[in-house]
């Protein structure tokens, strides 16, 4: 199972690579939009080894968790630690946080800063939660209608689901993509997929709303 998890995060790692590399050939930057949770890590460490020019390329996340950098639930320290390690530390990395409180309070500063990247970004890498949420469209969120229709680039969101506040790019920004991946691994998550492609309704399991879109799925057992 770990085997093919790997084999997956590698395949996962190359088609990457090469959608940057294809890219970088035809404009000066690149954006690449990483997921964070736990499902990522043998992708990132596979990426992070792949040869291209990475000082040309902006890395930012779907989504992140309203705590500090070093917390251990924070996404940006799981792309520090696996994904900005050798050829790959050259990259520009955005952070979805601000020194405030809250996330309501840091949505506008982090949204000018996101938008200001190269649009659109060359691939955006989504996962999905056991509850067919993904980045931080949760089904149980008071925001998850605003996430999935506002034009804006970002926004706060709660759920009672999670204990933590969280930032979210929005459906409109995630669908800006030249080419969009799906990172799943597990039993569980291929039985949601499944459930999720058989309906229609993103309100009731968010992944739903980017199904539409050429997604190109990577799953393992
Ligand atoms: O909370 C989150 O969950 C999803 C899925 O994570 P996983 O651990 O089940 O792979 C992730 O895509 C998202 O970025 C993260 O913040």
């Amino acid at each position: 199972m770990q085997d093919e998890r790997t084999r997956l995060a590698q395949a996962l790692a190359e088609a990457v690579a090469e959608a940057l590399r294809e890219d970088l050939a035809q404009q000066s930057r690149a954006l690449l939009v990483v997921s964070g949770g736990s499902t990522p890590v043998p992708f990132f460490e596979a990426l992070a080894g792949r040869e291209l020019d990475w000082s040309r390329v902006d890395i930012t996340l779907a989504d992140e968790r309203w705590v500090a950098s070093d917390h251990k639930d924070s996404n940006e320290q799981l792309v520090r630690k696996h994904l900005l390690t050798g050829p790959a530390a050259a990259a520009s990395y955005h952070t979805l946080t601000t020194a405030d409180d809250a996330p309501e309070a840091g949505v506008h500063e982090v949204s000018e800063r996101i938008a200001a990247l190269s649009w659109p970004a060359s691939a955006v890498i989504l996962g999905m939660g056991g509850d067919g949420h993904t980045a931080s469209l949760f089904p149980d969120s008071p925001q998850l209608e605003e996430g999935l229709t506002t034009e804006a680039v970002a926004l706060a969101v709660h759920a009672p689901s999670v204990s933590q506040g969280r930032i979210s790019l929005s459906r409109h920004r995630l669908i800006q993509a030249r080419r969009h991946f799906l990172h799943i691994a597990g039993d569980d998550k291929r039985a949601m997929f499944a459930r999720a492609f058989g309906g229609e309704d993103a309100r009731e399991l968010p992944i739903r709303a980017f199904l539409g879109e050429a997604i190109a799925l990577y799953w393992a057992p």
